[in-house]
């Protein structure tokens, strides 16, 4: 529960997920300015424009003179080199944490370039976002009812934890704390897999002879299984590249998956066949189940 103080929260970056948590920290209270820096002049303008920051800073140095949290929002790629200038030169900051879809060679570089500095790193990742990007595309309920897993280690500093949970808190998430290697490898199965699998099918049937007639009659199904294919292919090339080892295995798994399912089509085994979408519908019917319940905030 919020104790009604106020911070002035800066992002580095400000696109889809910068923009939705500067929009939900004004609105519950918990910030009392927001300012960002970009490189994207218009993205400042625009968040400028939109309400979702008080001010543009003219550079992460100046940028980190006045904030009391700093939050780095951009591509993963960008994010090596602009946390170790945040930490180099914290300015006034108690915490800087990041969104950063992948976590563990990102924070063992971190780690190594700025030692000193690191322990008011608190890296971050929250569990939701959409296809769509940038500072228009951003949602101040984004984030509520959604995971965010924060992955500190015995170096970090517990203030510097306890005011990223609080500010995660007040955007309405629920937070959870894990090892960067479990991490990776949890989300390389729950959500880079799909986005590739989503990326692979379009990608194959945009490639076949019958393309026209196959998005003619594609429908719900269709869409719902490649929403995701949707995304920002940069965003997701840095993705896979830098979880690129727990992503292998976990597209390893899944090929072989794939072809003893092959196989029991090709050997008309209706049985197995059976067996295997009954027990993919009810691990499927449970995962909704609990996710409506924690959309609704029962959990
Ligand atoms: N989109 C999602 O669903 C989602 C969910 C959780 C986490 N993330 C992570 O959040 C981060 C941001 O993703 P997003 O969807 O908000 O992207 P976005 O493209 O909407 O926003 C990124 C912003 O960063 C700016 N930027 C890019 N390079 C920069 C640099 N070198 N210096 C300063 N600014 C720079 C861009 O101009 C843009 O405004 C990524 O690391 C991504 O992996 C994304
Ligand atoms: O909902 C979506 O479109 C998302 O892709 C969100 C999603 C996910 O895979 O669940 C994507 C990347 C993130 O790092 C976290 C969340």
């Amino acid at each position: 529960m919020s104790d009604g103080t106020q911070y002035s929260v800066g992002f580095v970056g400000i696109g889809l997920i910068g923009g939705s948590l500067a929009r939900a920290l004004k609105n519950s209270g918990f910030a009392s300015s927001v300012s960002a820096w970009d490189r994207d002049a218009d993205a400042l303008e625009q968040a400028l424009k939109l309400g979702i920051i008080d001010t543009a800073s003219g550079s992460v140095a100046a940028l980190m003179q006045t904030v009391n949290i700093a939050v780095l929002a951009t591509p993963t790629i960008a994010c090596e080199s602009l946390i170790i200038d945040m930490l180099k030169e914290p300015g006034i900051a108690q915490c800087i944490t990041d969104v950063a879809s992948v976590k563990g060679d990102l924070y063992r570089r971190v780690v190594d370039a700025a030692p000193a500095g690191a322990a008011i790193y608190v890296p971050g990742h929250p569990i939701a976002g959409s296809e769509r990007s940038g500072v228009a595309a951003s949602d101040a309920a984004l984030f509520e009812h959604h995971r965010v897993i924060l992955t500190p280690d015995s170096n970090t500093d517990p203030l510097a934890l306890g005011l990223v949970q609080k500010m995660w808190a007040a955007a309405g998430a629920t937070v959870q704390c894990m090892g960067v290697e479990e991490h990776d490898n949890v989300l390389a199965a729950t959500s880079h897999l799909p986005h590739v699998l989503a990326y692979a099918l379009v990608d194959a049937l945009a490639q076949s002879p019958i393309r026209d007639d196959i998005f003619r009659f594609a429908a719900g199904g269709f869409r719902d299984f490649t929403r995701i294919a949707s995304s920002d292919p940069v965003m997701w090339r840095d993705i896979s590249l830098a979880n690129r080892d727990a992503l292998l295995s976990s597209l390893d798994g899944f090929c072989d998956h794939l072809n003893t399912l092959r196989s029991f089509i090709a050997a008309r085994d209706g049985e197995a066949l059976e067996n295997i979408f009954r027990s993919s519908k009810s691990a499927r019917d449970e995962f909704a189940r609990d996710l409506a319940m924690r959309e609704r905030g029962e959990t």
